[in-house]
């Protein structure tokens, strides 16, 4: 594993000299170097500590003394330094404070070498403001959670988090006006110092827009709250006016705010940062250039005051001609707000793929790059780690090298098994934005050779299925192996439903590739891998409909690209052309369904049956569906099931008088369940609340034919 500095430098030049790691050193330094945080970090990377026979190490900003005669070395730009390591000397000189703590960090890094080779690094950001806004949807992250991130923050020279996580009721409405309780207070000033102790500015935002008033008190209740953040240490703040509606999105009343903000409270307090603003419009495919909303924050908003995008839609890669578009209407370079490895849309993917598809020649146009991490927040660092590197050097950003190099940082110890899981969990299946990524890309040529080969004409290509059957085999291996690593316990907590689910995947594909061998030699064998085959469907299906079981994308998919889908038509086929062959009727059905609907009403015995979550619906039909007297729909279970809901919606009130409900546990007895009308609307809810069901019937009782719509028929298990 060759060795990289993380993020890549703008200038590294080593010899082939080196010197051993000292164990103790000598601190050349102003005194008031000791309060910074660049202080503390070095002083953690010597055995023995400070001492004054130590190994000399000249450390320092632009002016002081103790480096004056290496200032000539230090970059211009900001957040720049120079780290020089000599037979008899260290040299750390930062253009700033937060300069000199990233000399100390690369310091760190080289020293894990063992020992120190005789070097120079002239470095320096390309992106002023580098790092993580938790904007999402979702459970915001723990505490804990937020603590390890800023030291990795540190660690990877990122300068910026913002807090901003949506279900924060204190962020956001309802309670943006209120002072946050005891304990998280306490917790938000932790968070502050932690930030602090690690070079990175904490920005605490407020989301007010859905429901503010643009009225003096609504202000001073702002500022209040500001107020009450800066004594918990905050000294940096932004007002996200993002996906609201009405009097909220005015562009005049939000720049007036901000400048209020800017006037009154930052430039009076001296020592906070310059504000940051989420526009109502932050994407171009929202924007209505014409209808003045951005030129008016652009013309009115006081220049400091920073403009989050993100991008030409709200979940896009960025580029130059974005970057084009938005900076001459905001009159400033954007700040931008990377909605990736965000996962709020596509809650059942884990976003495990390289950062690739932004501009490597945008360094200038913006003066910000962070990114909306996922829900999990250690899963997120993968995605994390190369947007550090990005932001810190686009020129020579090279993700697929940044991601491997992301894996073994976050799991050195099983980075070939963490390698294996997220090249087969990185796209997001299909979402509302469009937005997809790679997936499976090694694996991708064997996987589309081997089915087209046995589409086609039942060929074999032997060099894709050996490859198919050892990418298997390295799946069960590498799923087992991380869910027993002792290392980053955190990490496979957060992502054990995912291990599950690929462990099962590869388990399948080795199954359904012998059901292919198998189906070729014709041998009786095959029903019983295509048994097993089926049986880890199940089981699959079973991680899906159990774990991650949220109200928006519940379930666990893992492979959905590439993996899972050819497997499953391999499965098909085979047992497709076994069946024909041997005459047998086995079920060649690869998704594994629980719930089979019947119905002897002709628009409706056709309708898909769907899972979704744990429970499942009837397809909804547009059409006027004509129900004779006595005509039914049903839907039996693959085994006894509890429900806890059931709603179903035919478009006109008074349905509950024509139709009937009932459930089966055995498929012989039925029991009338009672159907009650929601107040207001043609739905009906139906009183199963921990009813054990094999079978459900709808019946039209009326003893005439009813016209209706089937808009709903759906349950929800327990
Ligand atoms: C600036 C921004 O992206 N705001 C939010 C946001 N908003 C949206 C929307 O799609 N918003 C939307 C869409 C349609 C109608 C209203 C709002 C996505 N996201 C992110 C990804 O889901 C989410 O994490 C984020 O908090």
């Amino acid at each position: 594993q060759e060795f990289h500095l993380q993020p890549t430098p703008q200038e590294y030049q080593a010899g082939q000299d080196s010197v051993m790691v000292p164990v103790q050193y000598s601190l050349q330094a102003e005194t008031a170097f000791r309060e910074t945080p660049a202080f503390h970090l070095l002083n953690t990377l010597f055995p023995k500590g400070e001492g004054k026979d130590g190994f000399p190490v000249y450390v320092g900003v632009k002016g002081d003394k103790s480096v004056k005669k290496y200032v000539r070395r230090v970059p211009k730009q900001a957040e720049g330094y120079y780290l020089g390591i000599e037979k008899d000397r260290i040299v750390i000189v930062g253009a700033d404070e937060r300069g000199a703590y990233y000399g100390v960090q690369t310091l760190a890094q080289l020293m894990t070498l063992g020992k120190l080779p005789l070097a120079e690094v002239t470095d320096y950001p390309d992106v002023p403001y580098r790092g993580v806004v938790e904007g999402f949807y979702g459970t915001p992250w723990s505490h804990e959670a937020r603590l390890r991130q800023l030291e990795f923050y540190g660690r990877n020279k990122m300068n910026v988090y913002l807090y901003g996580p949506k279900d924060d009721p204190y962020h956001s409405t309802p309670n943006w006006r209120k002072p946050y309780p005891a304990k998280e207070a306490s917790q938000l000033k932790e968070l502050v110092d932690k930030a602090n102790e690690n070079g990175v500015i904490f920005y605490w935002a407020i989301h007010p827009g859905q429901d503010i008033k643009w009225n003096e008190e609504d202000r001073d209740l702002l500022l209040k709250k500001f107020e009450s953040m800066y004594q918990l240490g905050v000294r940096a703040f932004a007002v996200f006016f993002d996906d609201i509606s009405g009097e909220g999105t005015k562009a005049e009343k939000q720049a007036e705010l901000l400048n209020y903000l800017d006037d009154h409270f930052v430039k009076v307090k001296g020592d906070v940062e310059p504000l940051v603003m989420c526009p109502t419009e932050y994407n171009k495919s929202w924007s209505d250039v014409k209808g003045g909303y951005l030129t008016t924050l652009g013309d009115k908003l006081n220049k400091g005051i920073q403009i989050m995008w993100t991008g030409n839609r709200v979940i896009a890669c960025i580029d130059k001609e974005s970057m084009d578009f938005i900076n001459p209407l905001l009159k400033r370079k954007a700040y931008i707000w990377w909605n990736f490895p965000v996962s709020d849309y596509v809650r059942d993917h884990l976003l495990m793929g390289p950062v690739y598809g932004n501009g490597l020649d945008i360094k200038d146009d913006m003066s910000a790059f962070v990114s909306n991490p996922m829900e999990r927040a250690e899963a997120s660092k993968i995605a994390l780690y190369s947007v550090a590197d990005y932001a810190w050097n686009l020129e020579k950003y090279d993700s697929n090298a940044s991601w491997k190099r992301a894996i073994r940082d976050l799991m050195p110890n099983h980075a070939a098994y963490l390698e294996t899981f997220a090249a087969h969990n990185s796209d997001l299946g299909e979402n509302g934005h469009g937005f997809r990524r790679d997936e499976s890309v090694a694996l991708q040529p064997a996987l589309k050779s081997l089915l087209a080969a046995y589409e086609k004409n039942g060929e074999m290509d032997e060099a894709a299925y050996k490859q198919v059957a050892e990418e298997c085999d390295k799946i069960i291996v590498a799923a087992d192996r991380l869910l027993a690593s002792k290392e980053s316990r955190e990490l496979i907590e957060e992502i054990k439903p995912w291990l599950m689910q690929f462990k099962l995947i590869g388990e399948y594909g080795r199954e359904v590739l012998k059901m292919v061998r198998l189906q070729k030699q014709g041998g009786q064998e095959f029903v019983a891998v295509h048994d097993h085959a089926q049986a880890l469907q199940t089981l699959m299906y079973e991680v899906d409909a159990t774990y991650n079981q949220n109200p928006y994308q519940p379930g666990v998919k893992s492979g959905s690209k590439y993996l899972l889908p050819t497997f499953n038509s391999l499965f098909e086929t085979s047992t497709q052309r076994y069946n024909k062959a041997a005459g047998t009727t086995l079920d060649s059905r690869a998704v594994y369904m629980p719930y089979t609907l019947s119905s002897n009403v002709k628009q409706l015995a056709l309708l898909p049956m769907r899972q979704k979550g744990k429970g499942g619906n009837v397809s909804p039909s547009n059409e006027v569906i004509i129900w004779q007297a006595g005509g039914e729909v049903a839907v039996a279970m693959d085994y006894v099931r509890t429900l806890e809901s059931l709603l179903v919606d035919l478009g006109t009130q008074g349905a509950e008088k024509n139709f009937r409900l009932e459930i089966s546990a055995d498929g012989v007895n039925w029991k009338t369940v009672d159907l009650r009308p929601v107040p207001g609307r043609t739905l009906l809810s139906a009183e199963v609340s921990g009813m054990k069901v094999l079978k459900i019937r709808f019946t039209n009782v009326s003893g005439s034919e009813q016209k209706v719509y089937f808009k709903q028929f759906r349950f929800v298990e327990q």
